[in-house]
Parts: structure tokens; C-alpha cells; sequence
């Protein structure tokens, strides 16, 4: 799970310059003038390079820049950016590099494993079908330390378990395998789960593969792949779908410590540093957030679903959502939060679902919720509605990124207006990137 940190701690960026204007289209291309100086902060294919002007990042077209300053029109010849295919600095689109080597380490499988919600529903699927794990031949998908395979071995007697990590964590996990006692029934194959060759098709492809706001990261992408490869026809998906809920919410503590704040430190106005304030902390989307039951300001509702045995990796490109939320209790409207729910289906036939839900009325997850900010909170009431749609879009250069884009629609119903006809008290779209 990559943090925002890790992805802005790029090399340097190169100074670049613009040949001529640029209007950028799309929500994630930057637009520029003649002459600017952009910072180039990875060129991740030939013709699109991630750059940066006056603070705000996007794509840029590597054909309209070149190095060296402004104005040395004769040297532009000779120093024209020379834009070639097998460029070693082209940055890998997957940042496999940086998102295997950080799954090499026990940070984030100590946080993993440390979430019980999450670790113990795996341990509910597989120990509320275990008769029916008898002799079957299972995929664990990423299988990170092991533990889904070791529960698979401890709790029933699968005929073989097939632990794929892609991370150098599968030497360690090769070792729990054998300190537990497992070795029988648990191979772990080191590589991309894209890439790795089984002996034989899969009963059952079992994975935890879900991000922040579900699909952050993108590893459903190998699931899918791996699923049309490797899942016998009739075999089982765990999880079986996954839904993404939404609710509209009060965050008036992280409304005041971001943006309160500068109204009043210390006797002093620096109400000017806003602006500043609403770029750098509500443009893009704030992960584990815990958001408390009295912060939400209608029902929550699922925004999108997804079956794991239908979708397509096509689909994950653009994947939209509807909502209609009536307010329930008047609020200040400061954002939406997100979370996801995953359901396990029985390998028998009317056998109990088990649940994985990673929202407010349950126990937090290491997932906890994202939130969505405003650029201004709204002050809702009892009886208002809160309606639009939510989109992801994958990141067409970045895969493991995407662009959450929100529009609503707050109707109120006035007295005033004849039969309680709706109008709209206000209008907004706002889209975060997550995080390029
Ligand atoms: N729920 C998540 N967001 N991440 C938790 C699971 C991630 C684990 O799967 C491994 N992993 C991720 N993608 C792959 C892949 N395509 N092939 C093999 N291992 C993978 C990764 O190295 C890590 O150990």
C-alpha cells in the first residue's frame, strides 16, 4: 500500500521549458505558455512526462519542451529533448520497483497482520469451509508472509495451496511455510502472479488484493489475470464482489486543525494562507480516515459494485457510480467519506457469506475510510438531498493510480416553493487525484 510520501520522493526533477503553448484537456494534463519552466519529475513513457508548474502536477507533452533556458534559440537545436524509446529513465508505470521493494520489508505486512478484522475474516472463510477445502488446489494470490496459506494447511486439508509473492518476502515466507509445518501442502512460487507458470488450473483463487478506496494500487488488475488464467470453470473467487459505499460527512475536526486553524494563531489573521491551505490539504483525498457514525449525514449507500467473476481489467478504466443521499440530521456538509465491503461466498451451495466491512459500524481495519473534501463545507438540514455521481478513472500512464471525480447536486425543499418542489440550493464537482 503506497503512501502519498513515498510517491512524491522522486529523483530531482529536470528543468524544462516551453517551446510554444499547451492547453492541457482532460482533468490531468497541465496547460502552459511559451517559456515556462516546468519540473519534470518522471517521463513514464515517451510521449507524456509528469511535470509540475507553479505547484500543481500533470501531464505534460515531452515534444513541447526542451532544456536550457528561454531564449537560446541557437543552442535549442543542439539540446532539443532528445525523446527516445528505450530511455532507461522512463519510470516503470507499475513502479514495480518501489511497490515490490516496499512489500519486501515487515512494515506493512506487520500492519496487515496487525489488523485483525481484515486477518481474522480470512480466517472465517477458510475455517467455515474447510469440509469443503478437502483436496481442492488453491491459489493465495500476493500471499505476502503466508498467513492465508498457513490457515488453509491448519485448517483444512487442501490438496495444495499455490502462495505467489512477487516481493523478495517470499524467501521468509518459504520459511514460515516450513517453521510451521506446512511444507506439504503450501508451495510458494516467487514472481508476478501475471507471469508465474502453475502445474494445473485452481479450485479456488483466494487474494487480498483490495486498496485504499478499494482499488487503489490496482492489484485486482493480476487478480483478474490470474483468475482467466489459472480458475478452473465453476472454481471460486474470495472475495466473491466487492462494493464501494459512500456517505456525505461532517470532518469538523480536520476541517479546523487544516483550515480553521489560520484564521486566529496566536491573535494574528492569516486567513490568506487559505487558499494555500485548501490546495495542499483537501486537493487530494485523505486515507485512514476514521470517520464516526454521528459524522455521517444521511445513510450510507453502495456507489459501485463489482463481481469478481465478470469484471474486466477493461473496466476498472472508468468505473462510475450514482448516489441520492436525503439528510437525515442538519450538518455542516464538509465531504464524502468511502470504504469498501468484500463478500466470501460459500464453497456450498447456501452456505454462509462471510463479510469484510471496512466502514464505521464496524471494526476499524487498517484500511480505516478516505475522505473527500470540499473546497468550501455547506451548511445542510434535516429533509435536504445530497445527490450525483462518483467516478473513477484509472490513471491511462500511472496503473496503480486513478482520478476520483465527484459531483452533487444539494437539493433543498423550501417552504416557500409550491408542493415542496426540490431546487437546487447548490452545484459542485471536484476530482482527486490519487494520487497522480
Ligand atoms: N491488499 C493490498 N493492497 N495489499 C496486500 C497484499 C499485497 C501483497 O501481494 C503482493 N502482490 C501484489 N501484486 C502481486 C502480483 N501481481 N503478483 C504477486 N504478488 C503480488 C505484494 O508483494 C504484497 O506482498
Amino acid at each position: 500500500m503506497q503512501t502519498e510520501k513515498e510517491d512524491e520522493d522522486d529523483a530531482s526533477p529536470e528543468e524544462c521549458f516551453a517551446r510554444s503553448d499547451f492547453t492541457g484537456g482532460g482533468s490531468d494534463q497541465l496547460s502552459f505558455s511559451s517559456g515556462d519552466k516546468l519540473l519534470v519529475h518522471a517521463k513514464p513513457s515517451s510521449d507524456w512526462w509528469w511535470a509540475e508548474l507553479r505547484g500543481v502536477r500533470g501531464y505534460v507533452p515531452a515534444s513541447y519542451l526542451r532544456t536550457g533556458a528561454a531564449g537560446e534559440e541557437e543552442q535549442e537545436e543542439e539540446e532539443e529533448v532528445e525523446v527516445d524509446d528505450d530511455d532507461t529513465s522512463l519510470e516503470d508505470p507499475w513502479q514495480d520497483e518501489e511497490y515490490f521493494g516496499s512489500y519486501g520489508t515487515l512494515r506493512l505486512h506487520l500492519e496487515m497482520l496487525s489488523d485483525k478484522s481484515r486477518t481474522e475474516a480470512y480466517r472465517q472463510v477458510i475455517r467455515s469451509n474447510s469440509a469443503s477445502l478437502r483436496n481442492k488446489v488453491v491459489m493465495d494470490l500476493g500471499c505476502g508472509t503466508g498467513i492465508i496459506s498457513l490457515f488453509c494447511a491448519q485448517l483444512a486439508q487442501p490438496s495444495v495451496v499455490y502462495a505467489v509473492e512477487a516481493s523478495s518476502m517470499a524467501d521468509y515466507t518459504r520459511q514460515l511455510v516450513k517453521q510451521n509445518e506446512c511444507e506439504e501442502v503450501v508451495t510458494v512460487l516467487q514472481g508476478r502472479a501475471e507471469e508465474i507458470e502453475l502445474p494445473e488450473q485452481v479450485d479456488v483463487l483466494v487474494s487480498e488484493w483490495m486498496g485504499n478506496c478499494l482499488l487503489f494500487e490496482f492489484m485486482v488488475e493480476s487478480v483478474l489475470l490470474a483468475r482467466d488464467r489459472w480458475l478452473r470453470e465453476g472454481g471460486v473467487m474470495w472475495p466473491s464482489s466487492a462494493a464501494l459505499a459512500l456517505v456525505p460527512c461532517q470532518a469538523d475536526t480536520y476541517y479546523a486543525e487544516k483550515m480553521a486553524f489560520w484564521e486566529r494563531p496566536y491573535g494574528l489573521d492569516f486567513t490568506p494562507l487559505q487558499p494555500l491551505a485548501q490546495q495542499e490539504f483537501f486537493t487530494k483525498p485523505k486515507f485512514s480516515h476514521l470517520i464516526e457514525p454521528s459524522d455521517c449525514l444521511s445513510a450510507p449507500c453502495d456507489v459501485i459494485y463489482l463481481d469478481m467473476y465478470t469484471l474486466q481489467v477493461k473496466d476498472l478504466e472508468e468505473i462510475k457510480g450514482q448516489f441520492h443521499f436525503c439528510v437525515e440530521k442538519s450538518g455542516v456538509f464538509h465531504g464524502f467519506t468511502a470504504w469498501f465491503t468484500v463478500h466470501f461466498e460459500s464453497l456450498e451451495t447456501g452456505g454462509a457469506t462471510v463479510e469484510l466491512n471496512t466502514g464505521p459500524n464496524s471494526e476499524p481495519t487498517h484500511w480505516k475510510q478516505t475522505l473527500f473534501m470540499l473546497d468550501r463545507p455547506v451548511s445542510v438540514y434535516a429533509g435536504d438531498s445530497i445527490s450525483g455521481t462518483i467516478v473513477l478513472r484509472r490513471n491511462p500512464v500511472w496503473r496503480r493510480h486513478m482520478t476520483v471525480t465527484l459531483h452533487w447536486n444539494i437539493n433543498s425543499t423550501t417552504e416557500e416553493t409550491d408542493n415542496c418542489q426540490a431546487n437546487i440550493k447548490s452545484v459542485g464537482t471536484k476530482s482527486f487525484p490519487m494520487w497522480r
